[in-house]
């Protein structure tokens, strides 16, 4: 039986304002994940609420600012994933975001790795809820590389076109052979979806709490991630530093050995001495974080 034209245009109407809620609170999920990333603590050579890590021009409320430019971005790159948008209109929304966030830092780049990052995870997740699949970390990979893995490989190789001025990432590419934010989304984001969903999720099976888990994800993102922020800011002795730190932090059972805290806290001292910030894997626990919570975790406070 057909139904009458004014019922089929109520229940678009209806299915229209799910899916906006859906996108609005989505956004709200990658603003906390964010936030949950800058309020842990000890966070080796990373912003924090207790201290500025190993940089000067930044703190906490700088980072607090920048996530506050960035409310309409991710329900924006949420509702044109859920409608299918190319890379080229998501490169768009990231590009005007990357702009807002420089104005609300006064120019100091604080979430660029997030805004790629998260904003690719964000479309990823509502084009998924869009087709109304269920949601797990399987579905939400899938889905972005089957929907923009080709472009994100182009942008990957598109590395140094003119348009683009030498970033930090691109020149520590050029000089290190690594591969950075560009080759993460170009594969997935594997960082998020072998290394830190597995060990978040690890650390909370054990028994562990939220903080732990967190903790421990930092951990395995530092000892395996090419993080280009350290390379520019240590080139390859301080990013092997930062891996064998990481690596011998885990080895002694991470947060699962009684004098974790300490250890942490004496690894950000060290890596505060060199100047060593892995900010790519904040980025990256951040987004672990979202994905987690998007598939029905809980962002416990
Ligand atoms: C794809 C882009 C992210 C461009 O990346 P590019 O390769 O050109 O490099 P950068 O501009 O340097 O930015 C990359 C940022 O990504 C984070 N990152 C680093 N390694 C990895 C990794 N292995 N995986 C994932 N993410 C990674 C990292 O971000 C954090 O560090 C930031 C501070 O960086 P920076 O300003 O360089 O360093 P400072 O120490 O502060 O410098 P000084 O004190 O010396 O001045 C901090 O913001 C963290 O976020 C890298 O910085 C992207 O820019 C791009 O293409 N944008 C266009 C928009 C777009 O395409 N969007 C797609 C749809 S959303
Ligand atoms: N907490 C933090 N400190 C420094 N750089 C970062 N990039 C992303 N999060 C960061």
């Amino acid at each position: 039986m057909r139904l009458p034209v004014a019922m089929h245009y109520t229940e678009r109407r209806r299915r229209q304002r799910r899916q906006q809620a859906f996108c609005r609170e989505l956004a709200r999920m990658a603003l906390r994940s964010l936030h949950q990333e800058l309020t842990l603590y000890p966070k080796p050579g990373l912003v924090s609420p207790v201290d500025k890590g190993s940089h000067d021009d930044m703190d906490a409320s700088t980072f607090m600012r920048s996530l506050f430019s960035l409310r309409r971005y991710f329900s924006d790159i949420a509702t044109a994933g859920m409608a299918g948008a190319s890379f080229t209109e998501l490169k768009r929304l990231g590009i005007e975001a990357e702009q807002r966030m420089l104005r609300a830092t006064g120019g100091i780049n604080t979430h660029r790795g997030a805004i790629f990052c998260l904003g690719m995870l964000s479309a990823s997740i509502a084009c998924c809820r869009g087709q109304e699949m269920m949601l797990s970390p399987q579905a939400i990979r899938a889905t972005l590389l089957i929907r923009w893995g080709d472009a994100l490989t182009g942008h990957t190789n598109s590395k140094g076109g003119r348009e683009e001025p030498a970033s930090h990432g691109l020149r520590v590419a050029a000089r290190h052979a690594v591969g950075g934010a560009r080759e993460e989304g170009a594969l997935g984001f594997p960082s998020v979806f072998e290394i830190a969903l597995p060990q978040l999720q690890a650390t909370l099976a054990a028994g562990r709490d939220w903080h732990c888990a967190k903790t421990d994800a930092l951990f395995a993102l530092m000892a395996h991630v090419s993080d280009t922020n350290v390379y520019h800011r240590g080139g390859a002795a301080g990013a092997a530093l930062v891996q064998q730190r990481s690596r011998d932090f885990l080895a002694q059972g991470g947060t699962s050995d009684g004098a974790w805290q300490a250890r942490a806290e004496a690894i950000h001292h060290e890596f505060v001495e060199h100047r060593l910030s892995p900010g790519g894997a904040a980025d990256l626990l951040a987004a672990a974080c979202l994905i987690h919570a998007a598939c029905g975790g809980e962002l416990a406070a």
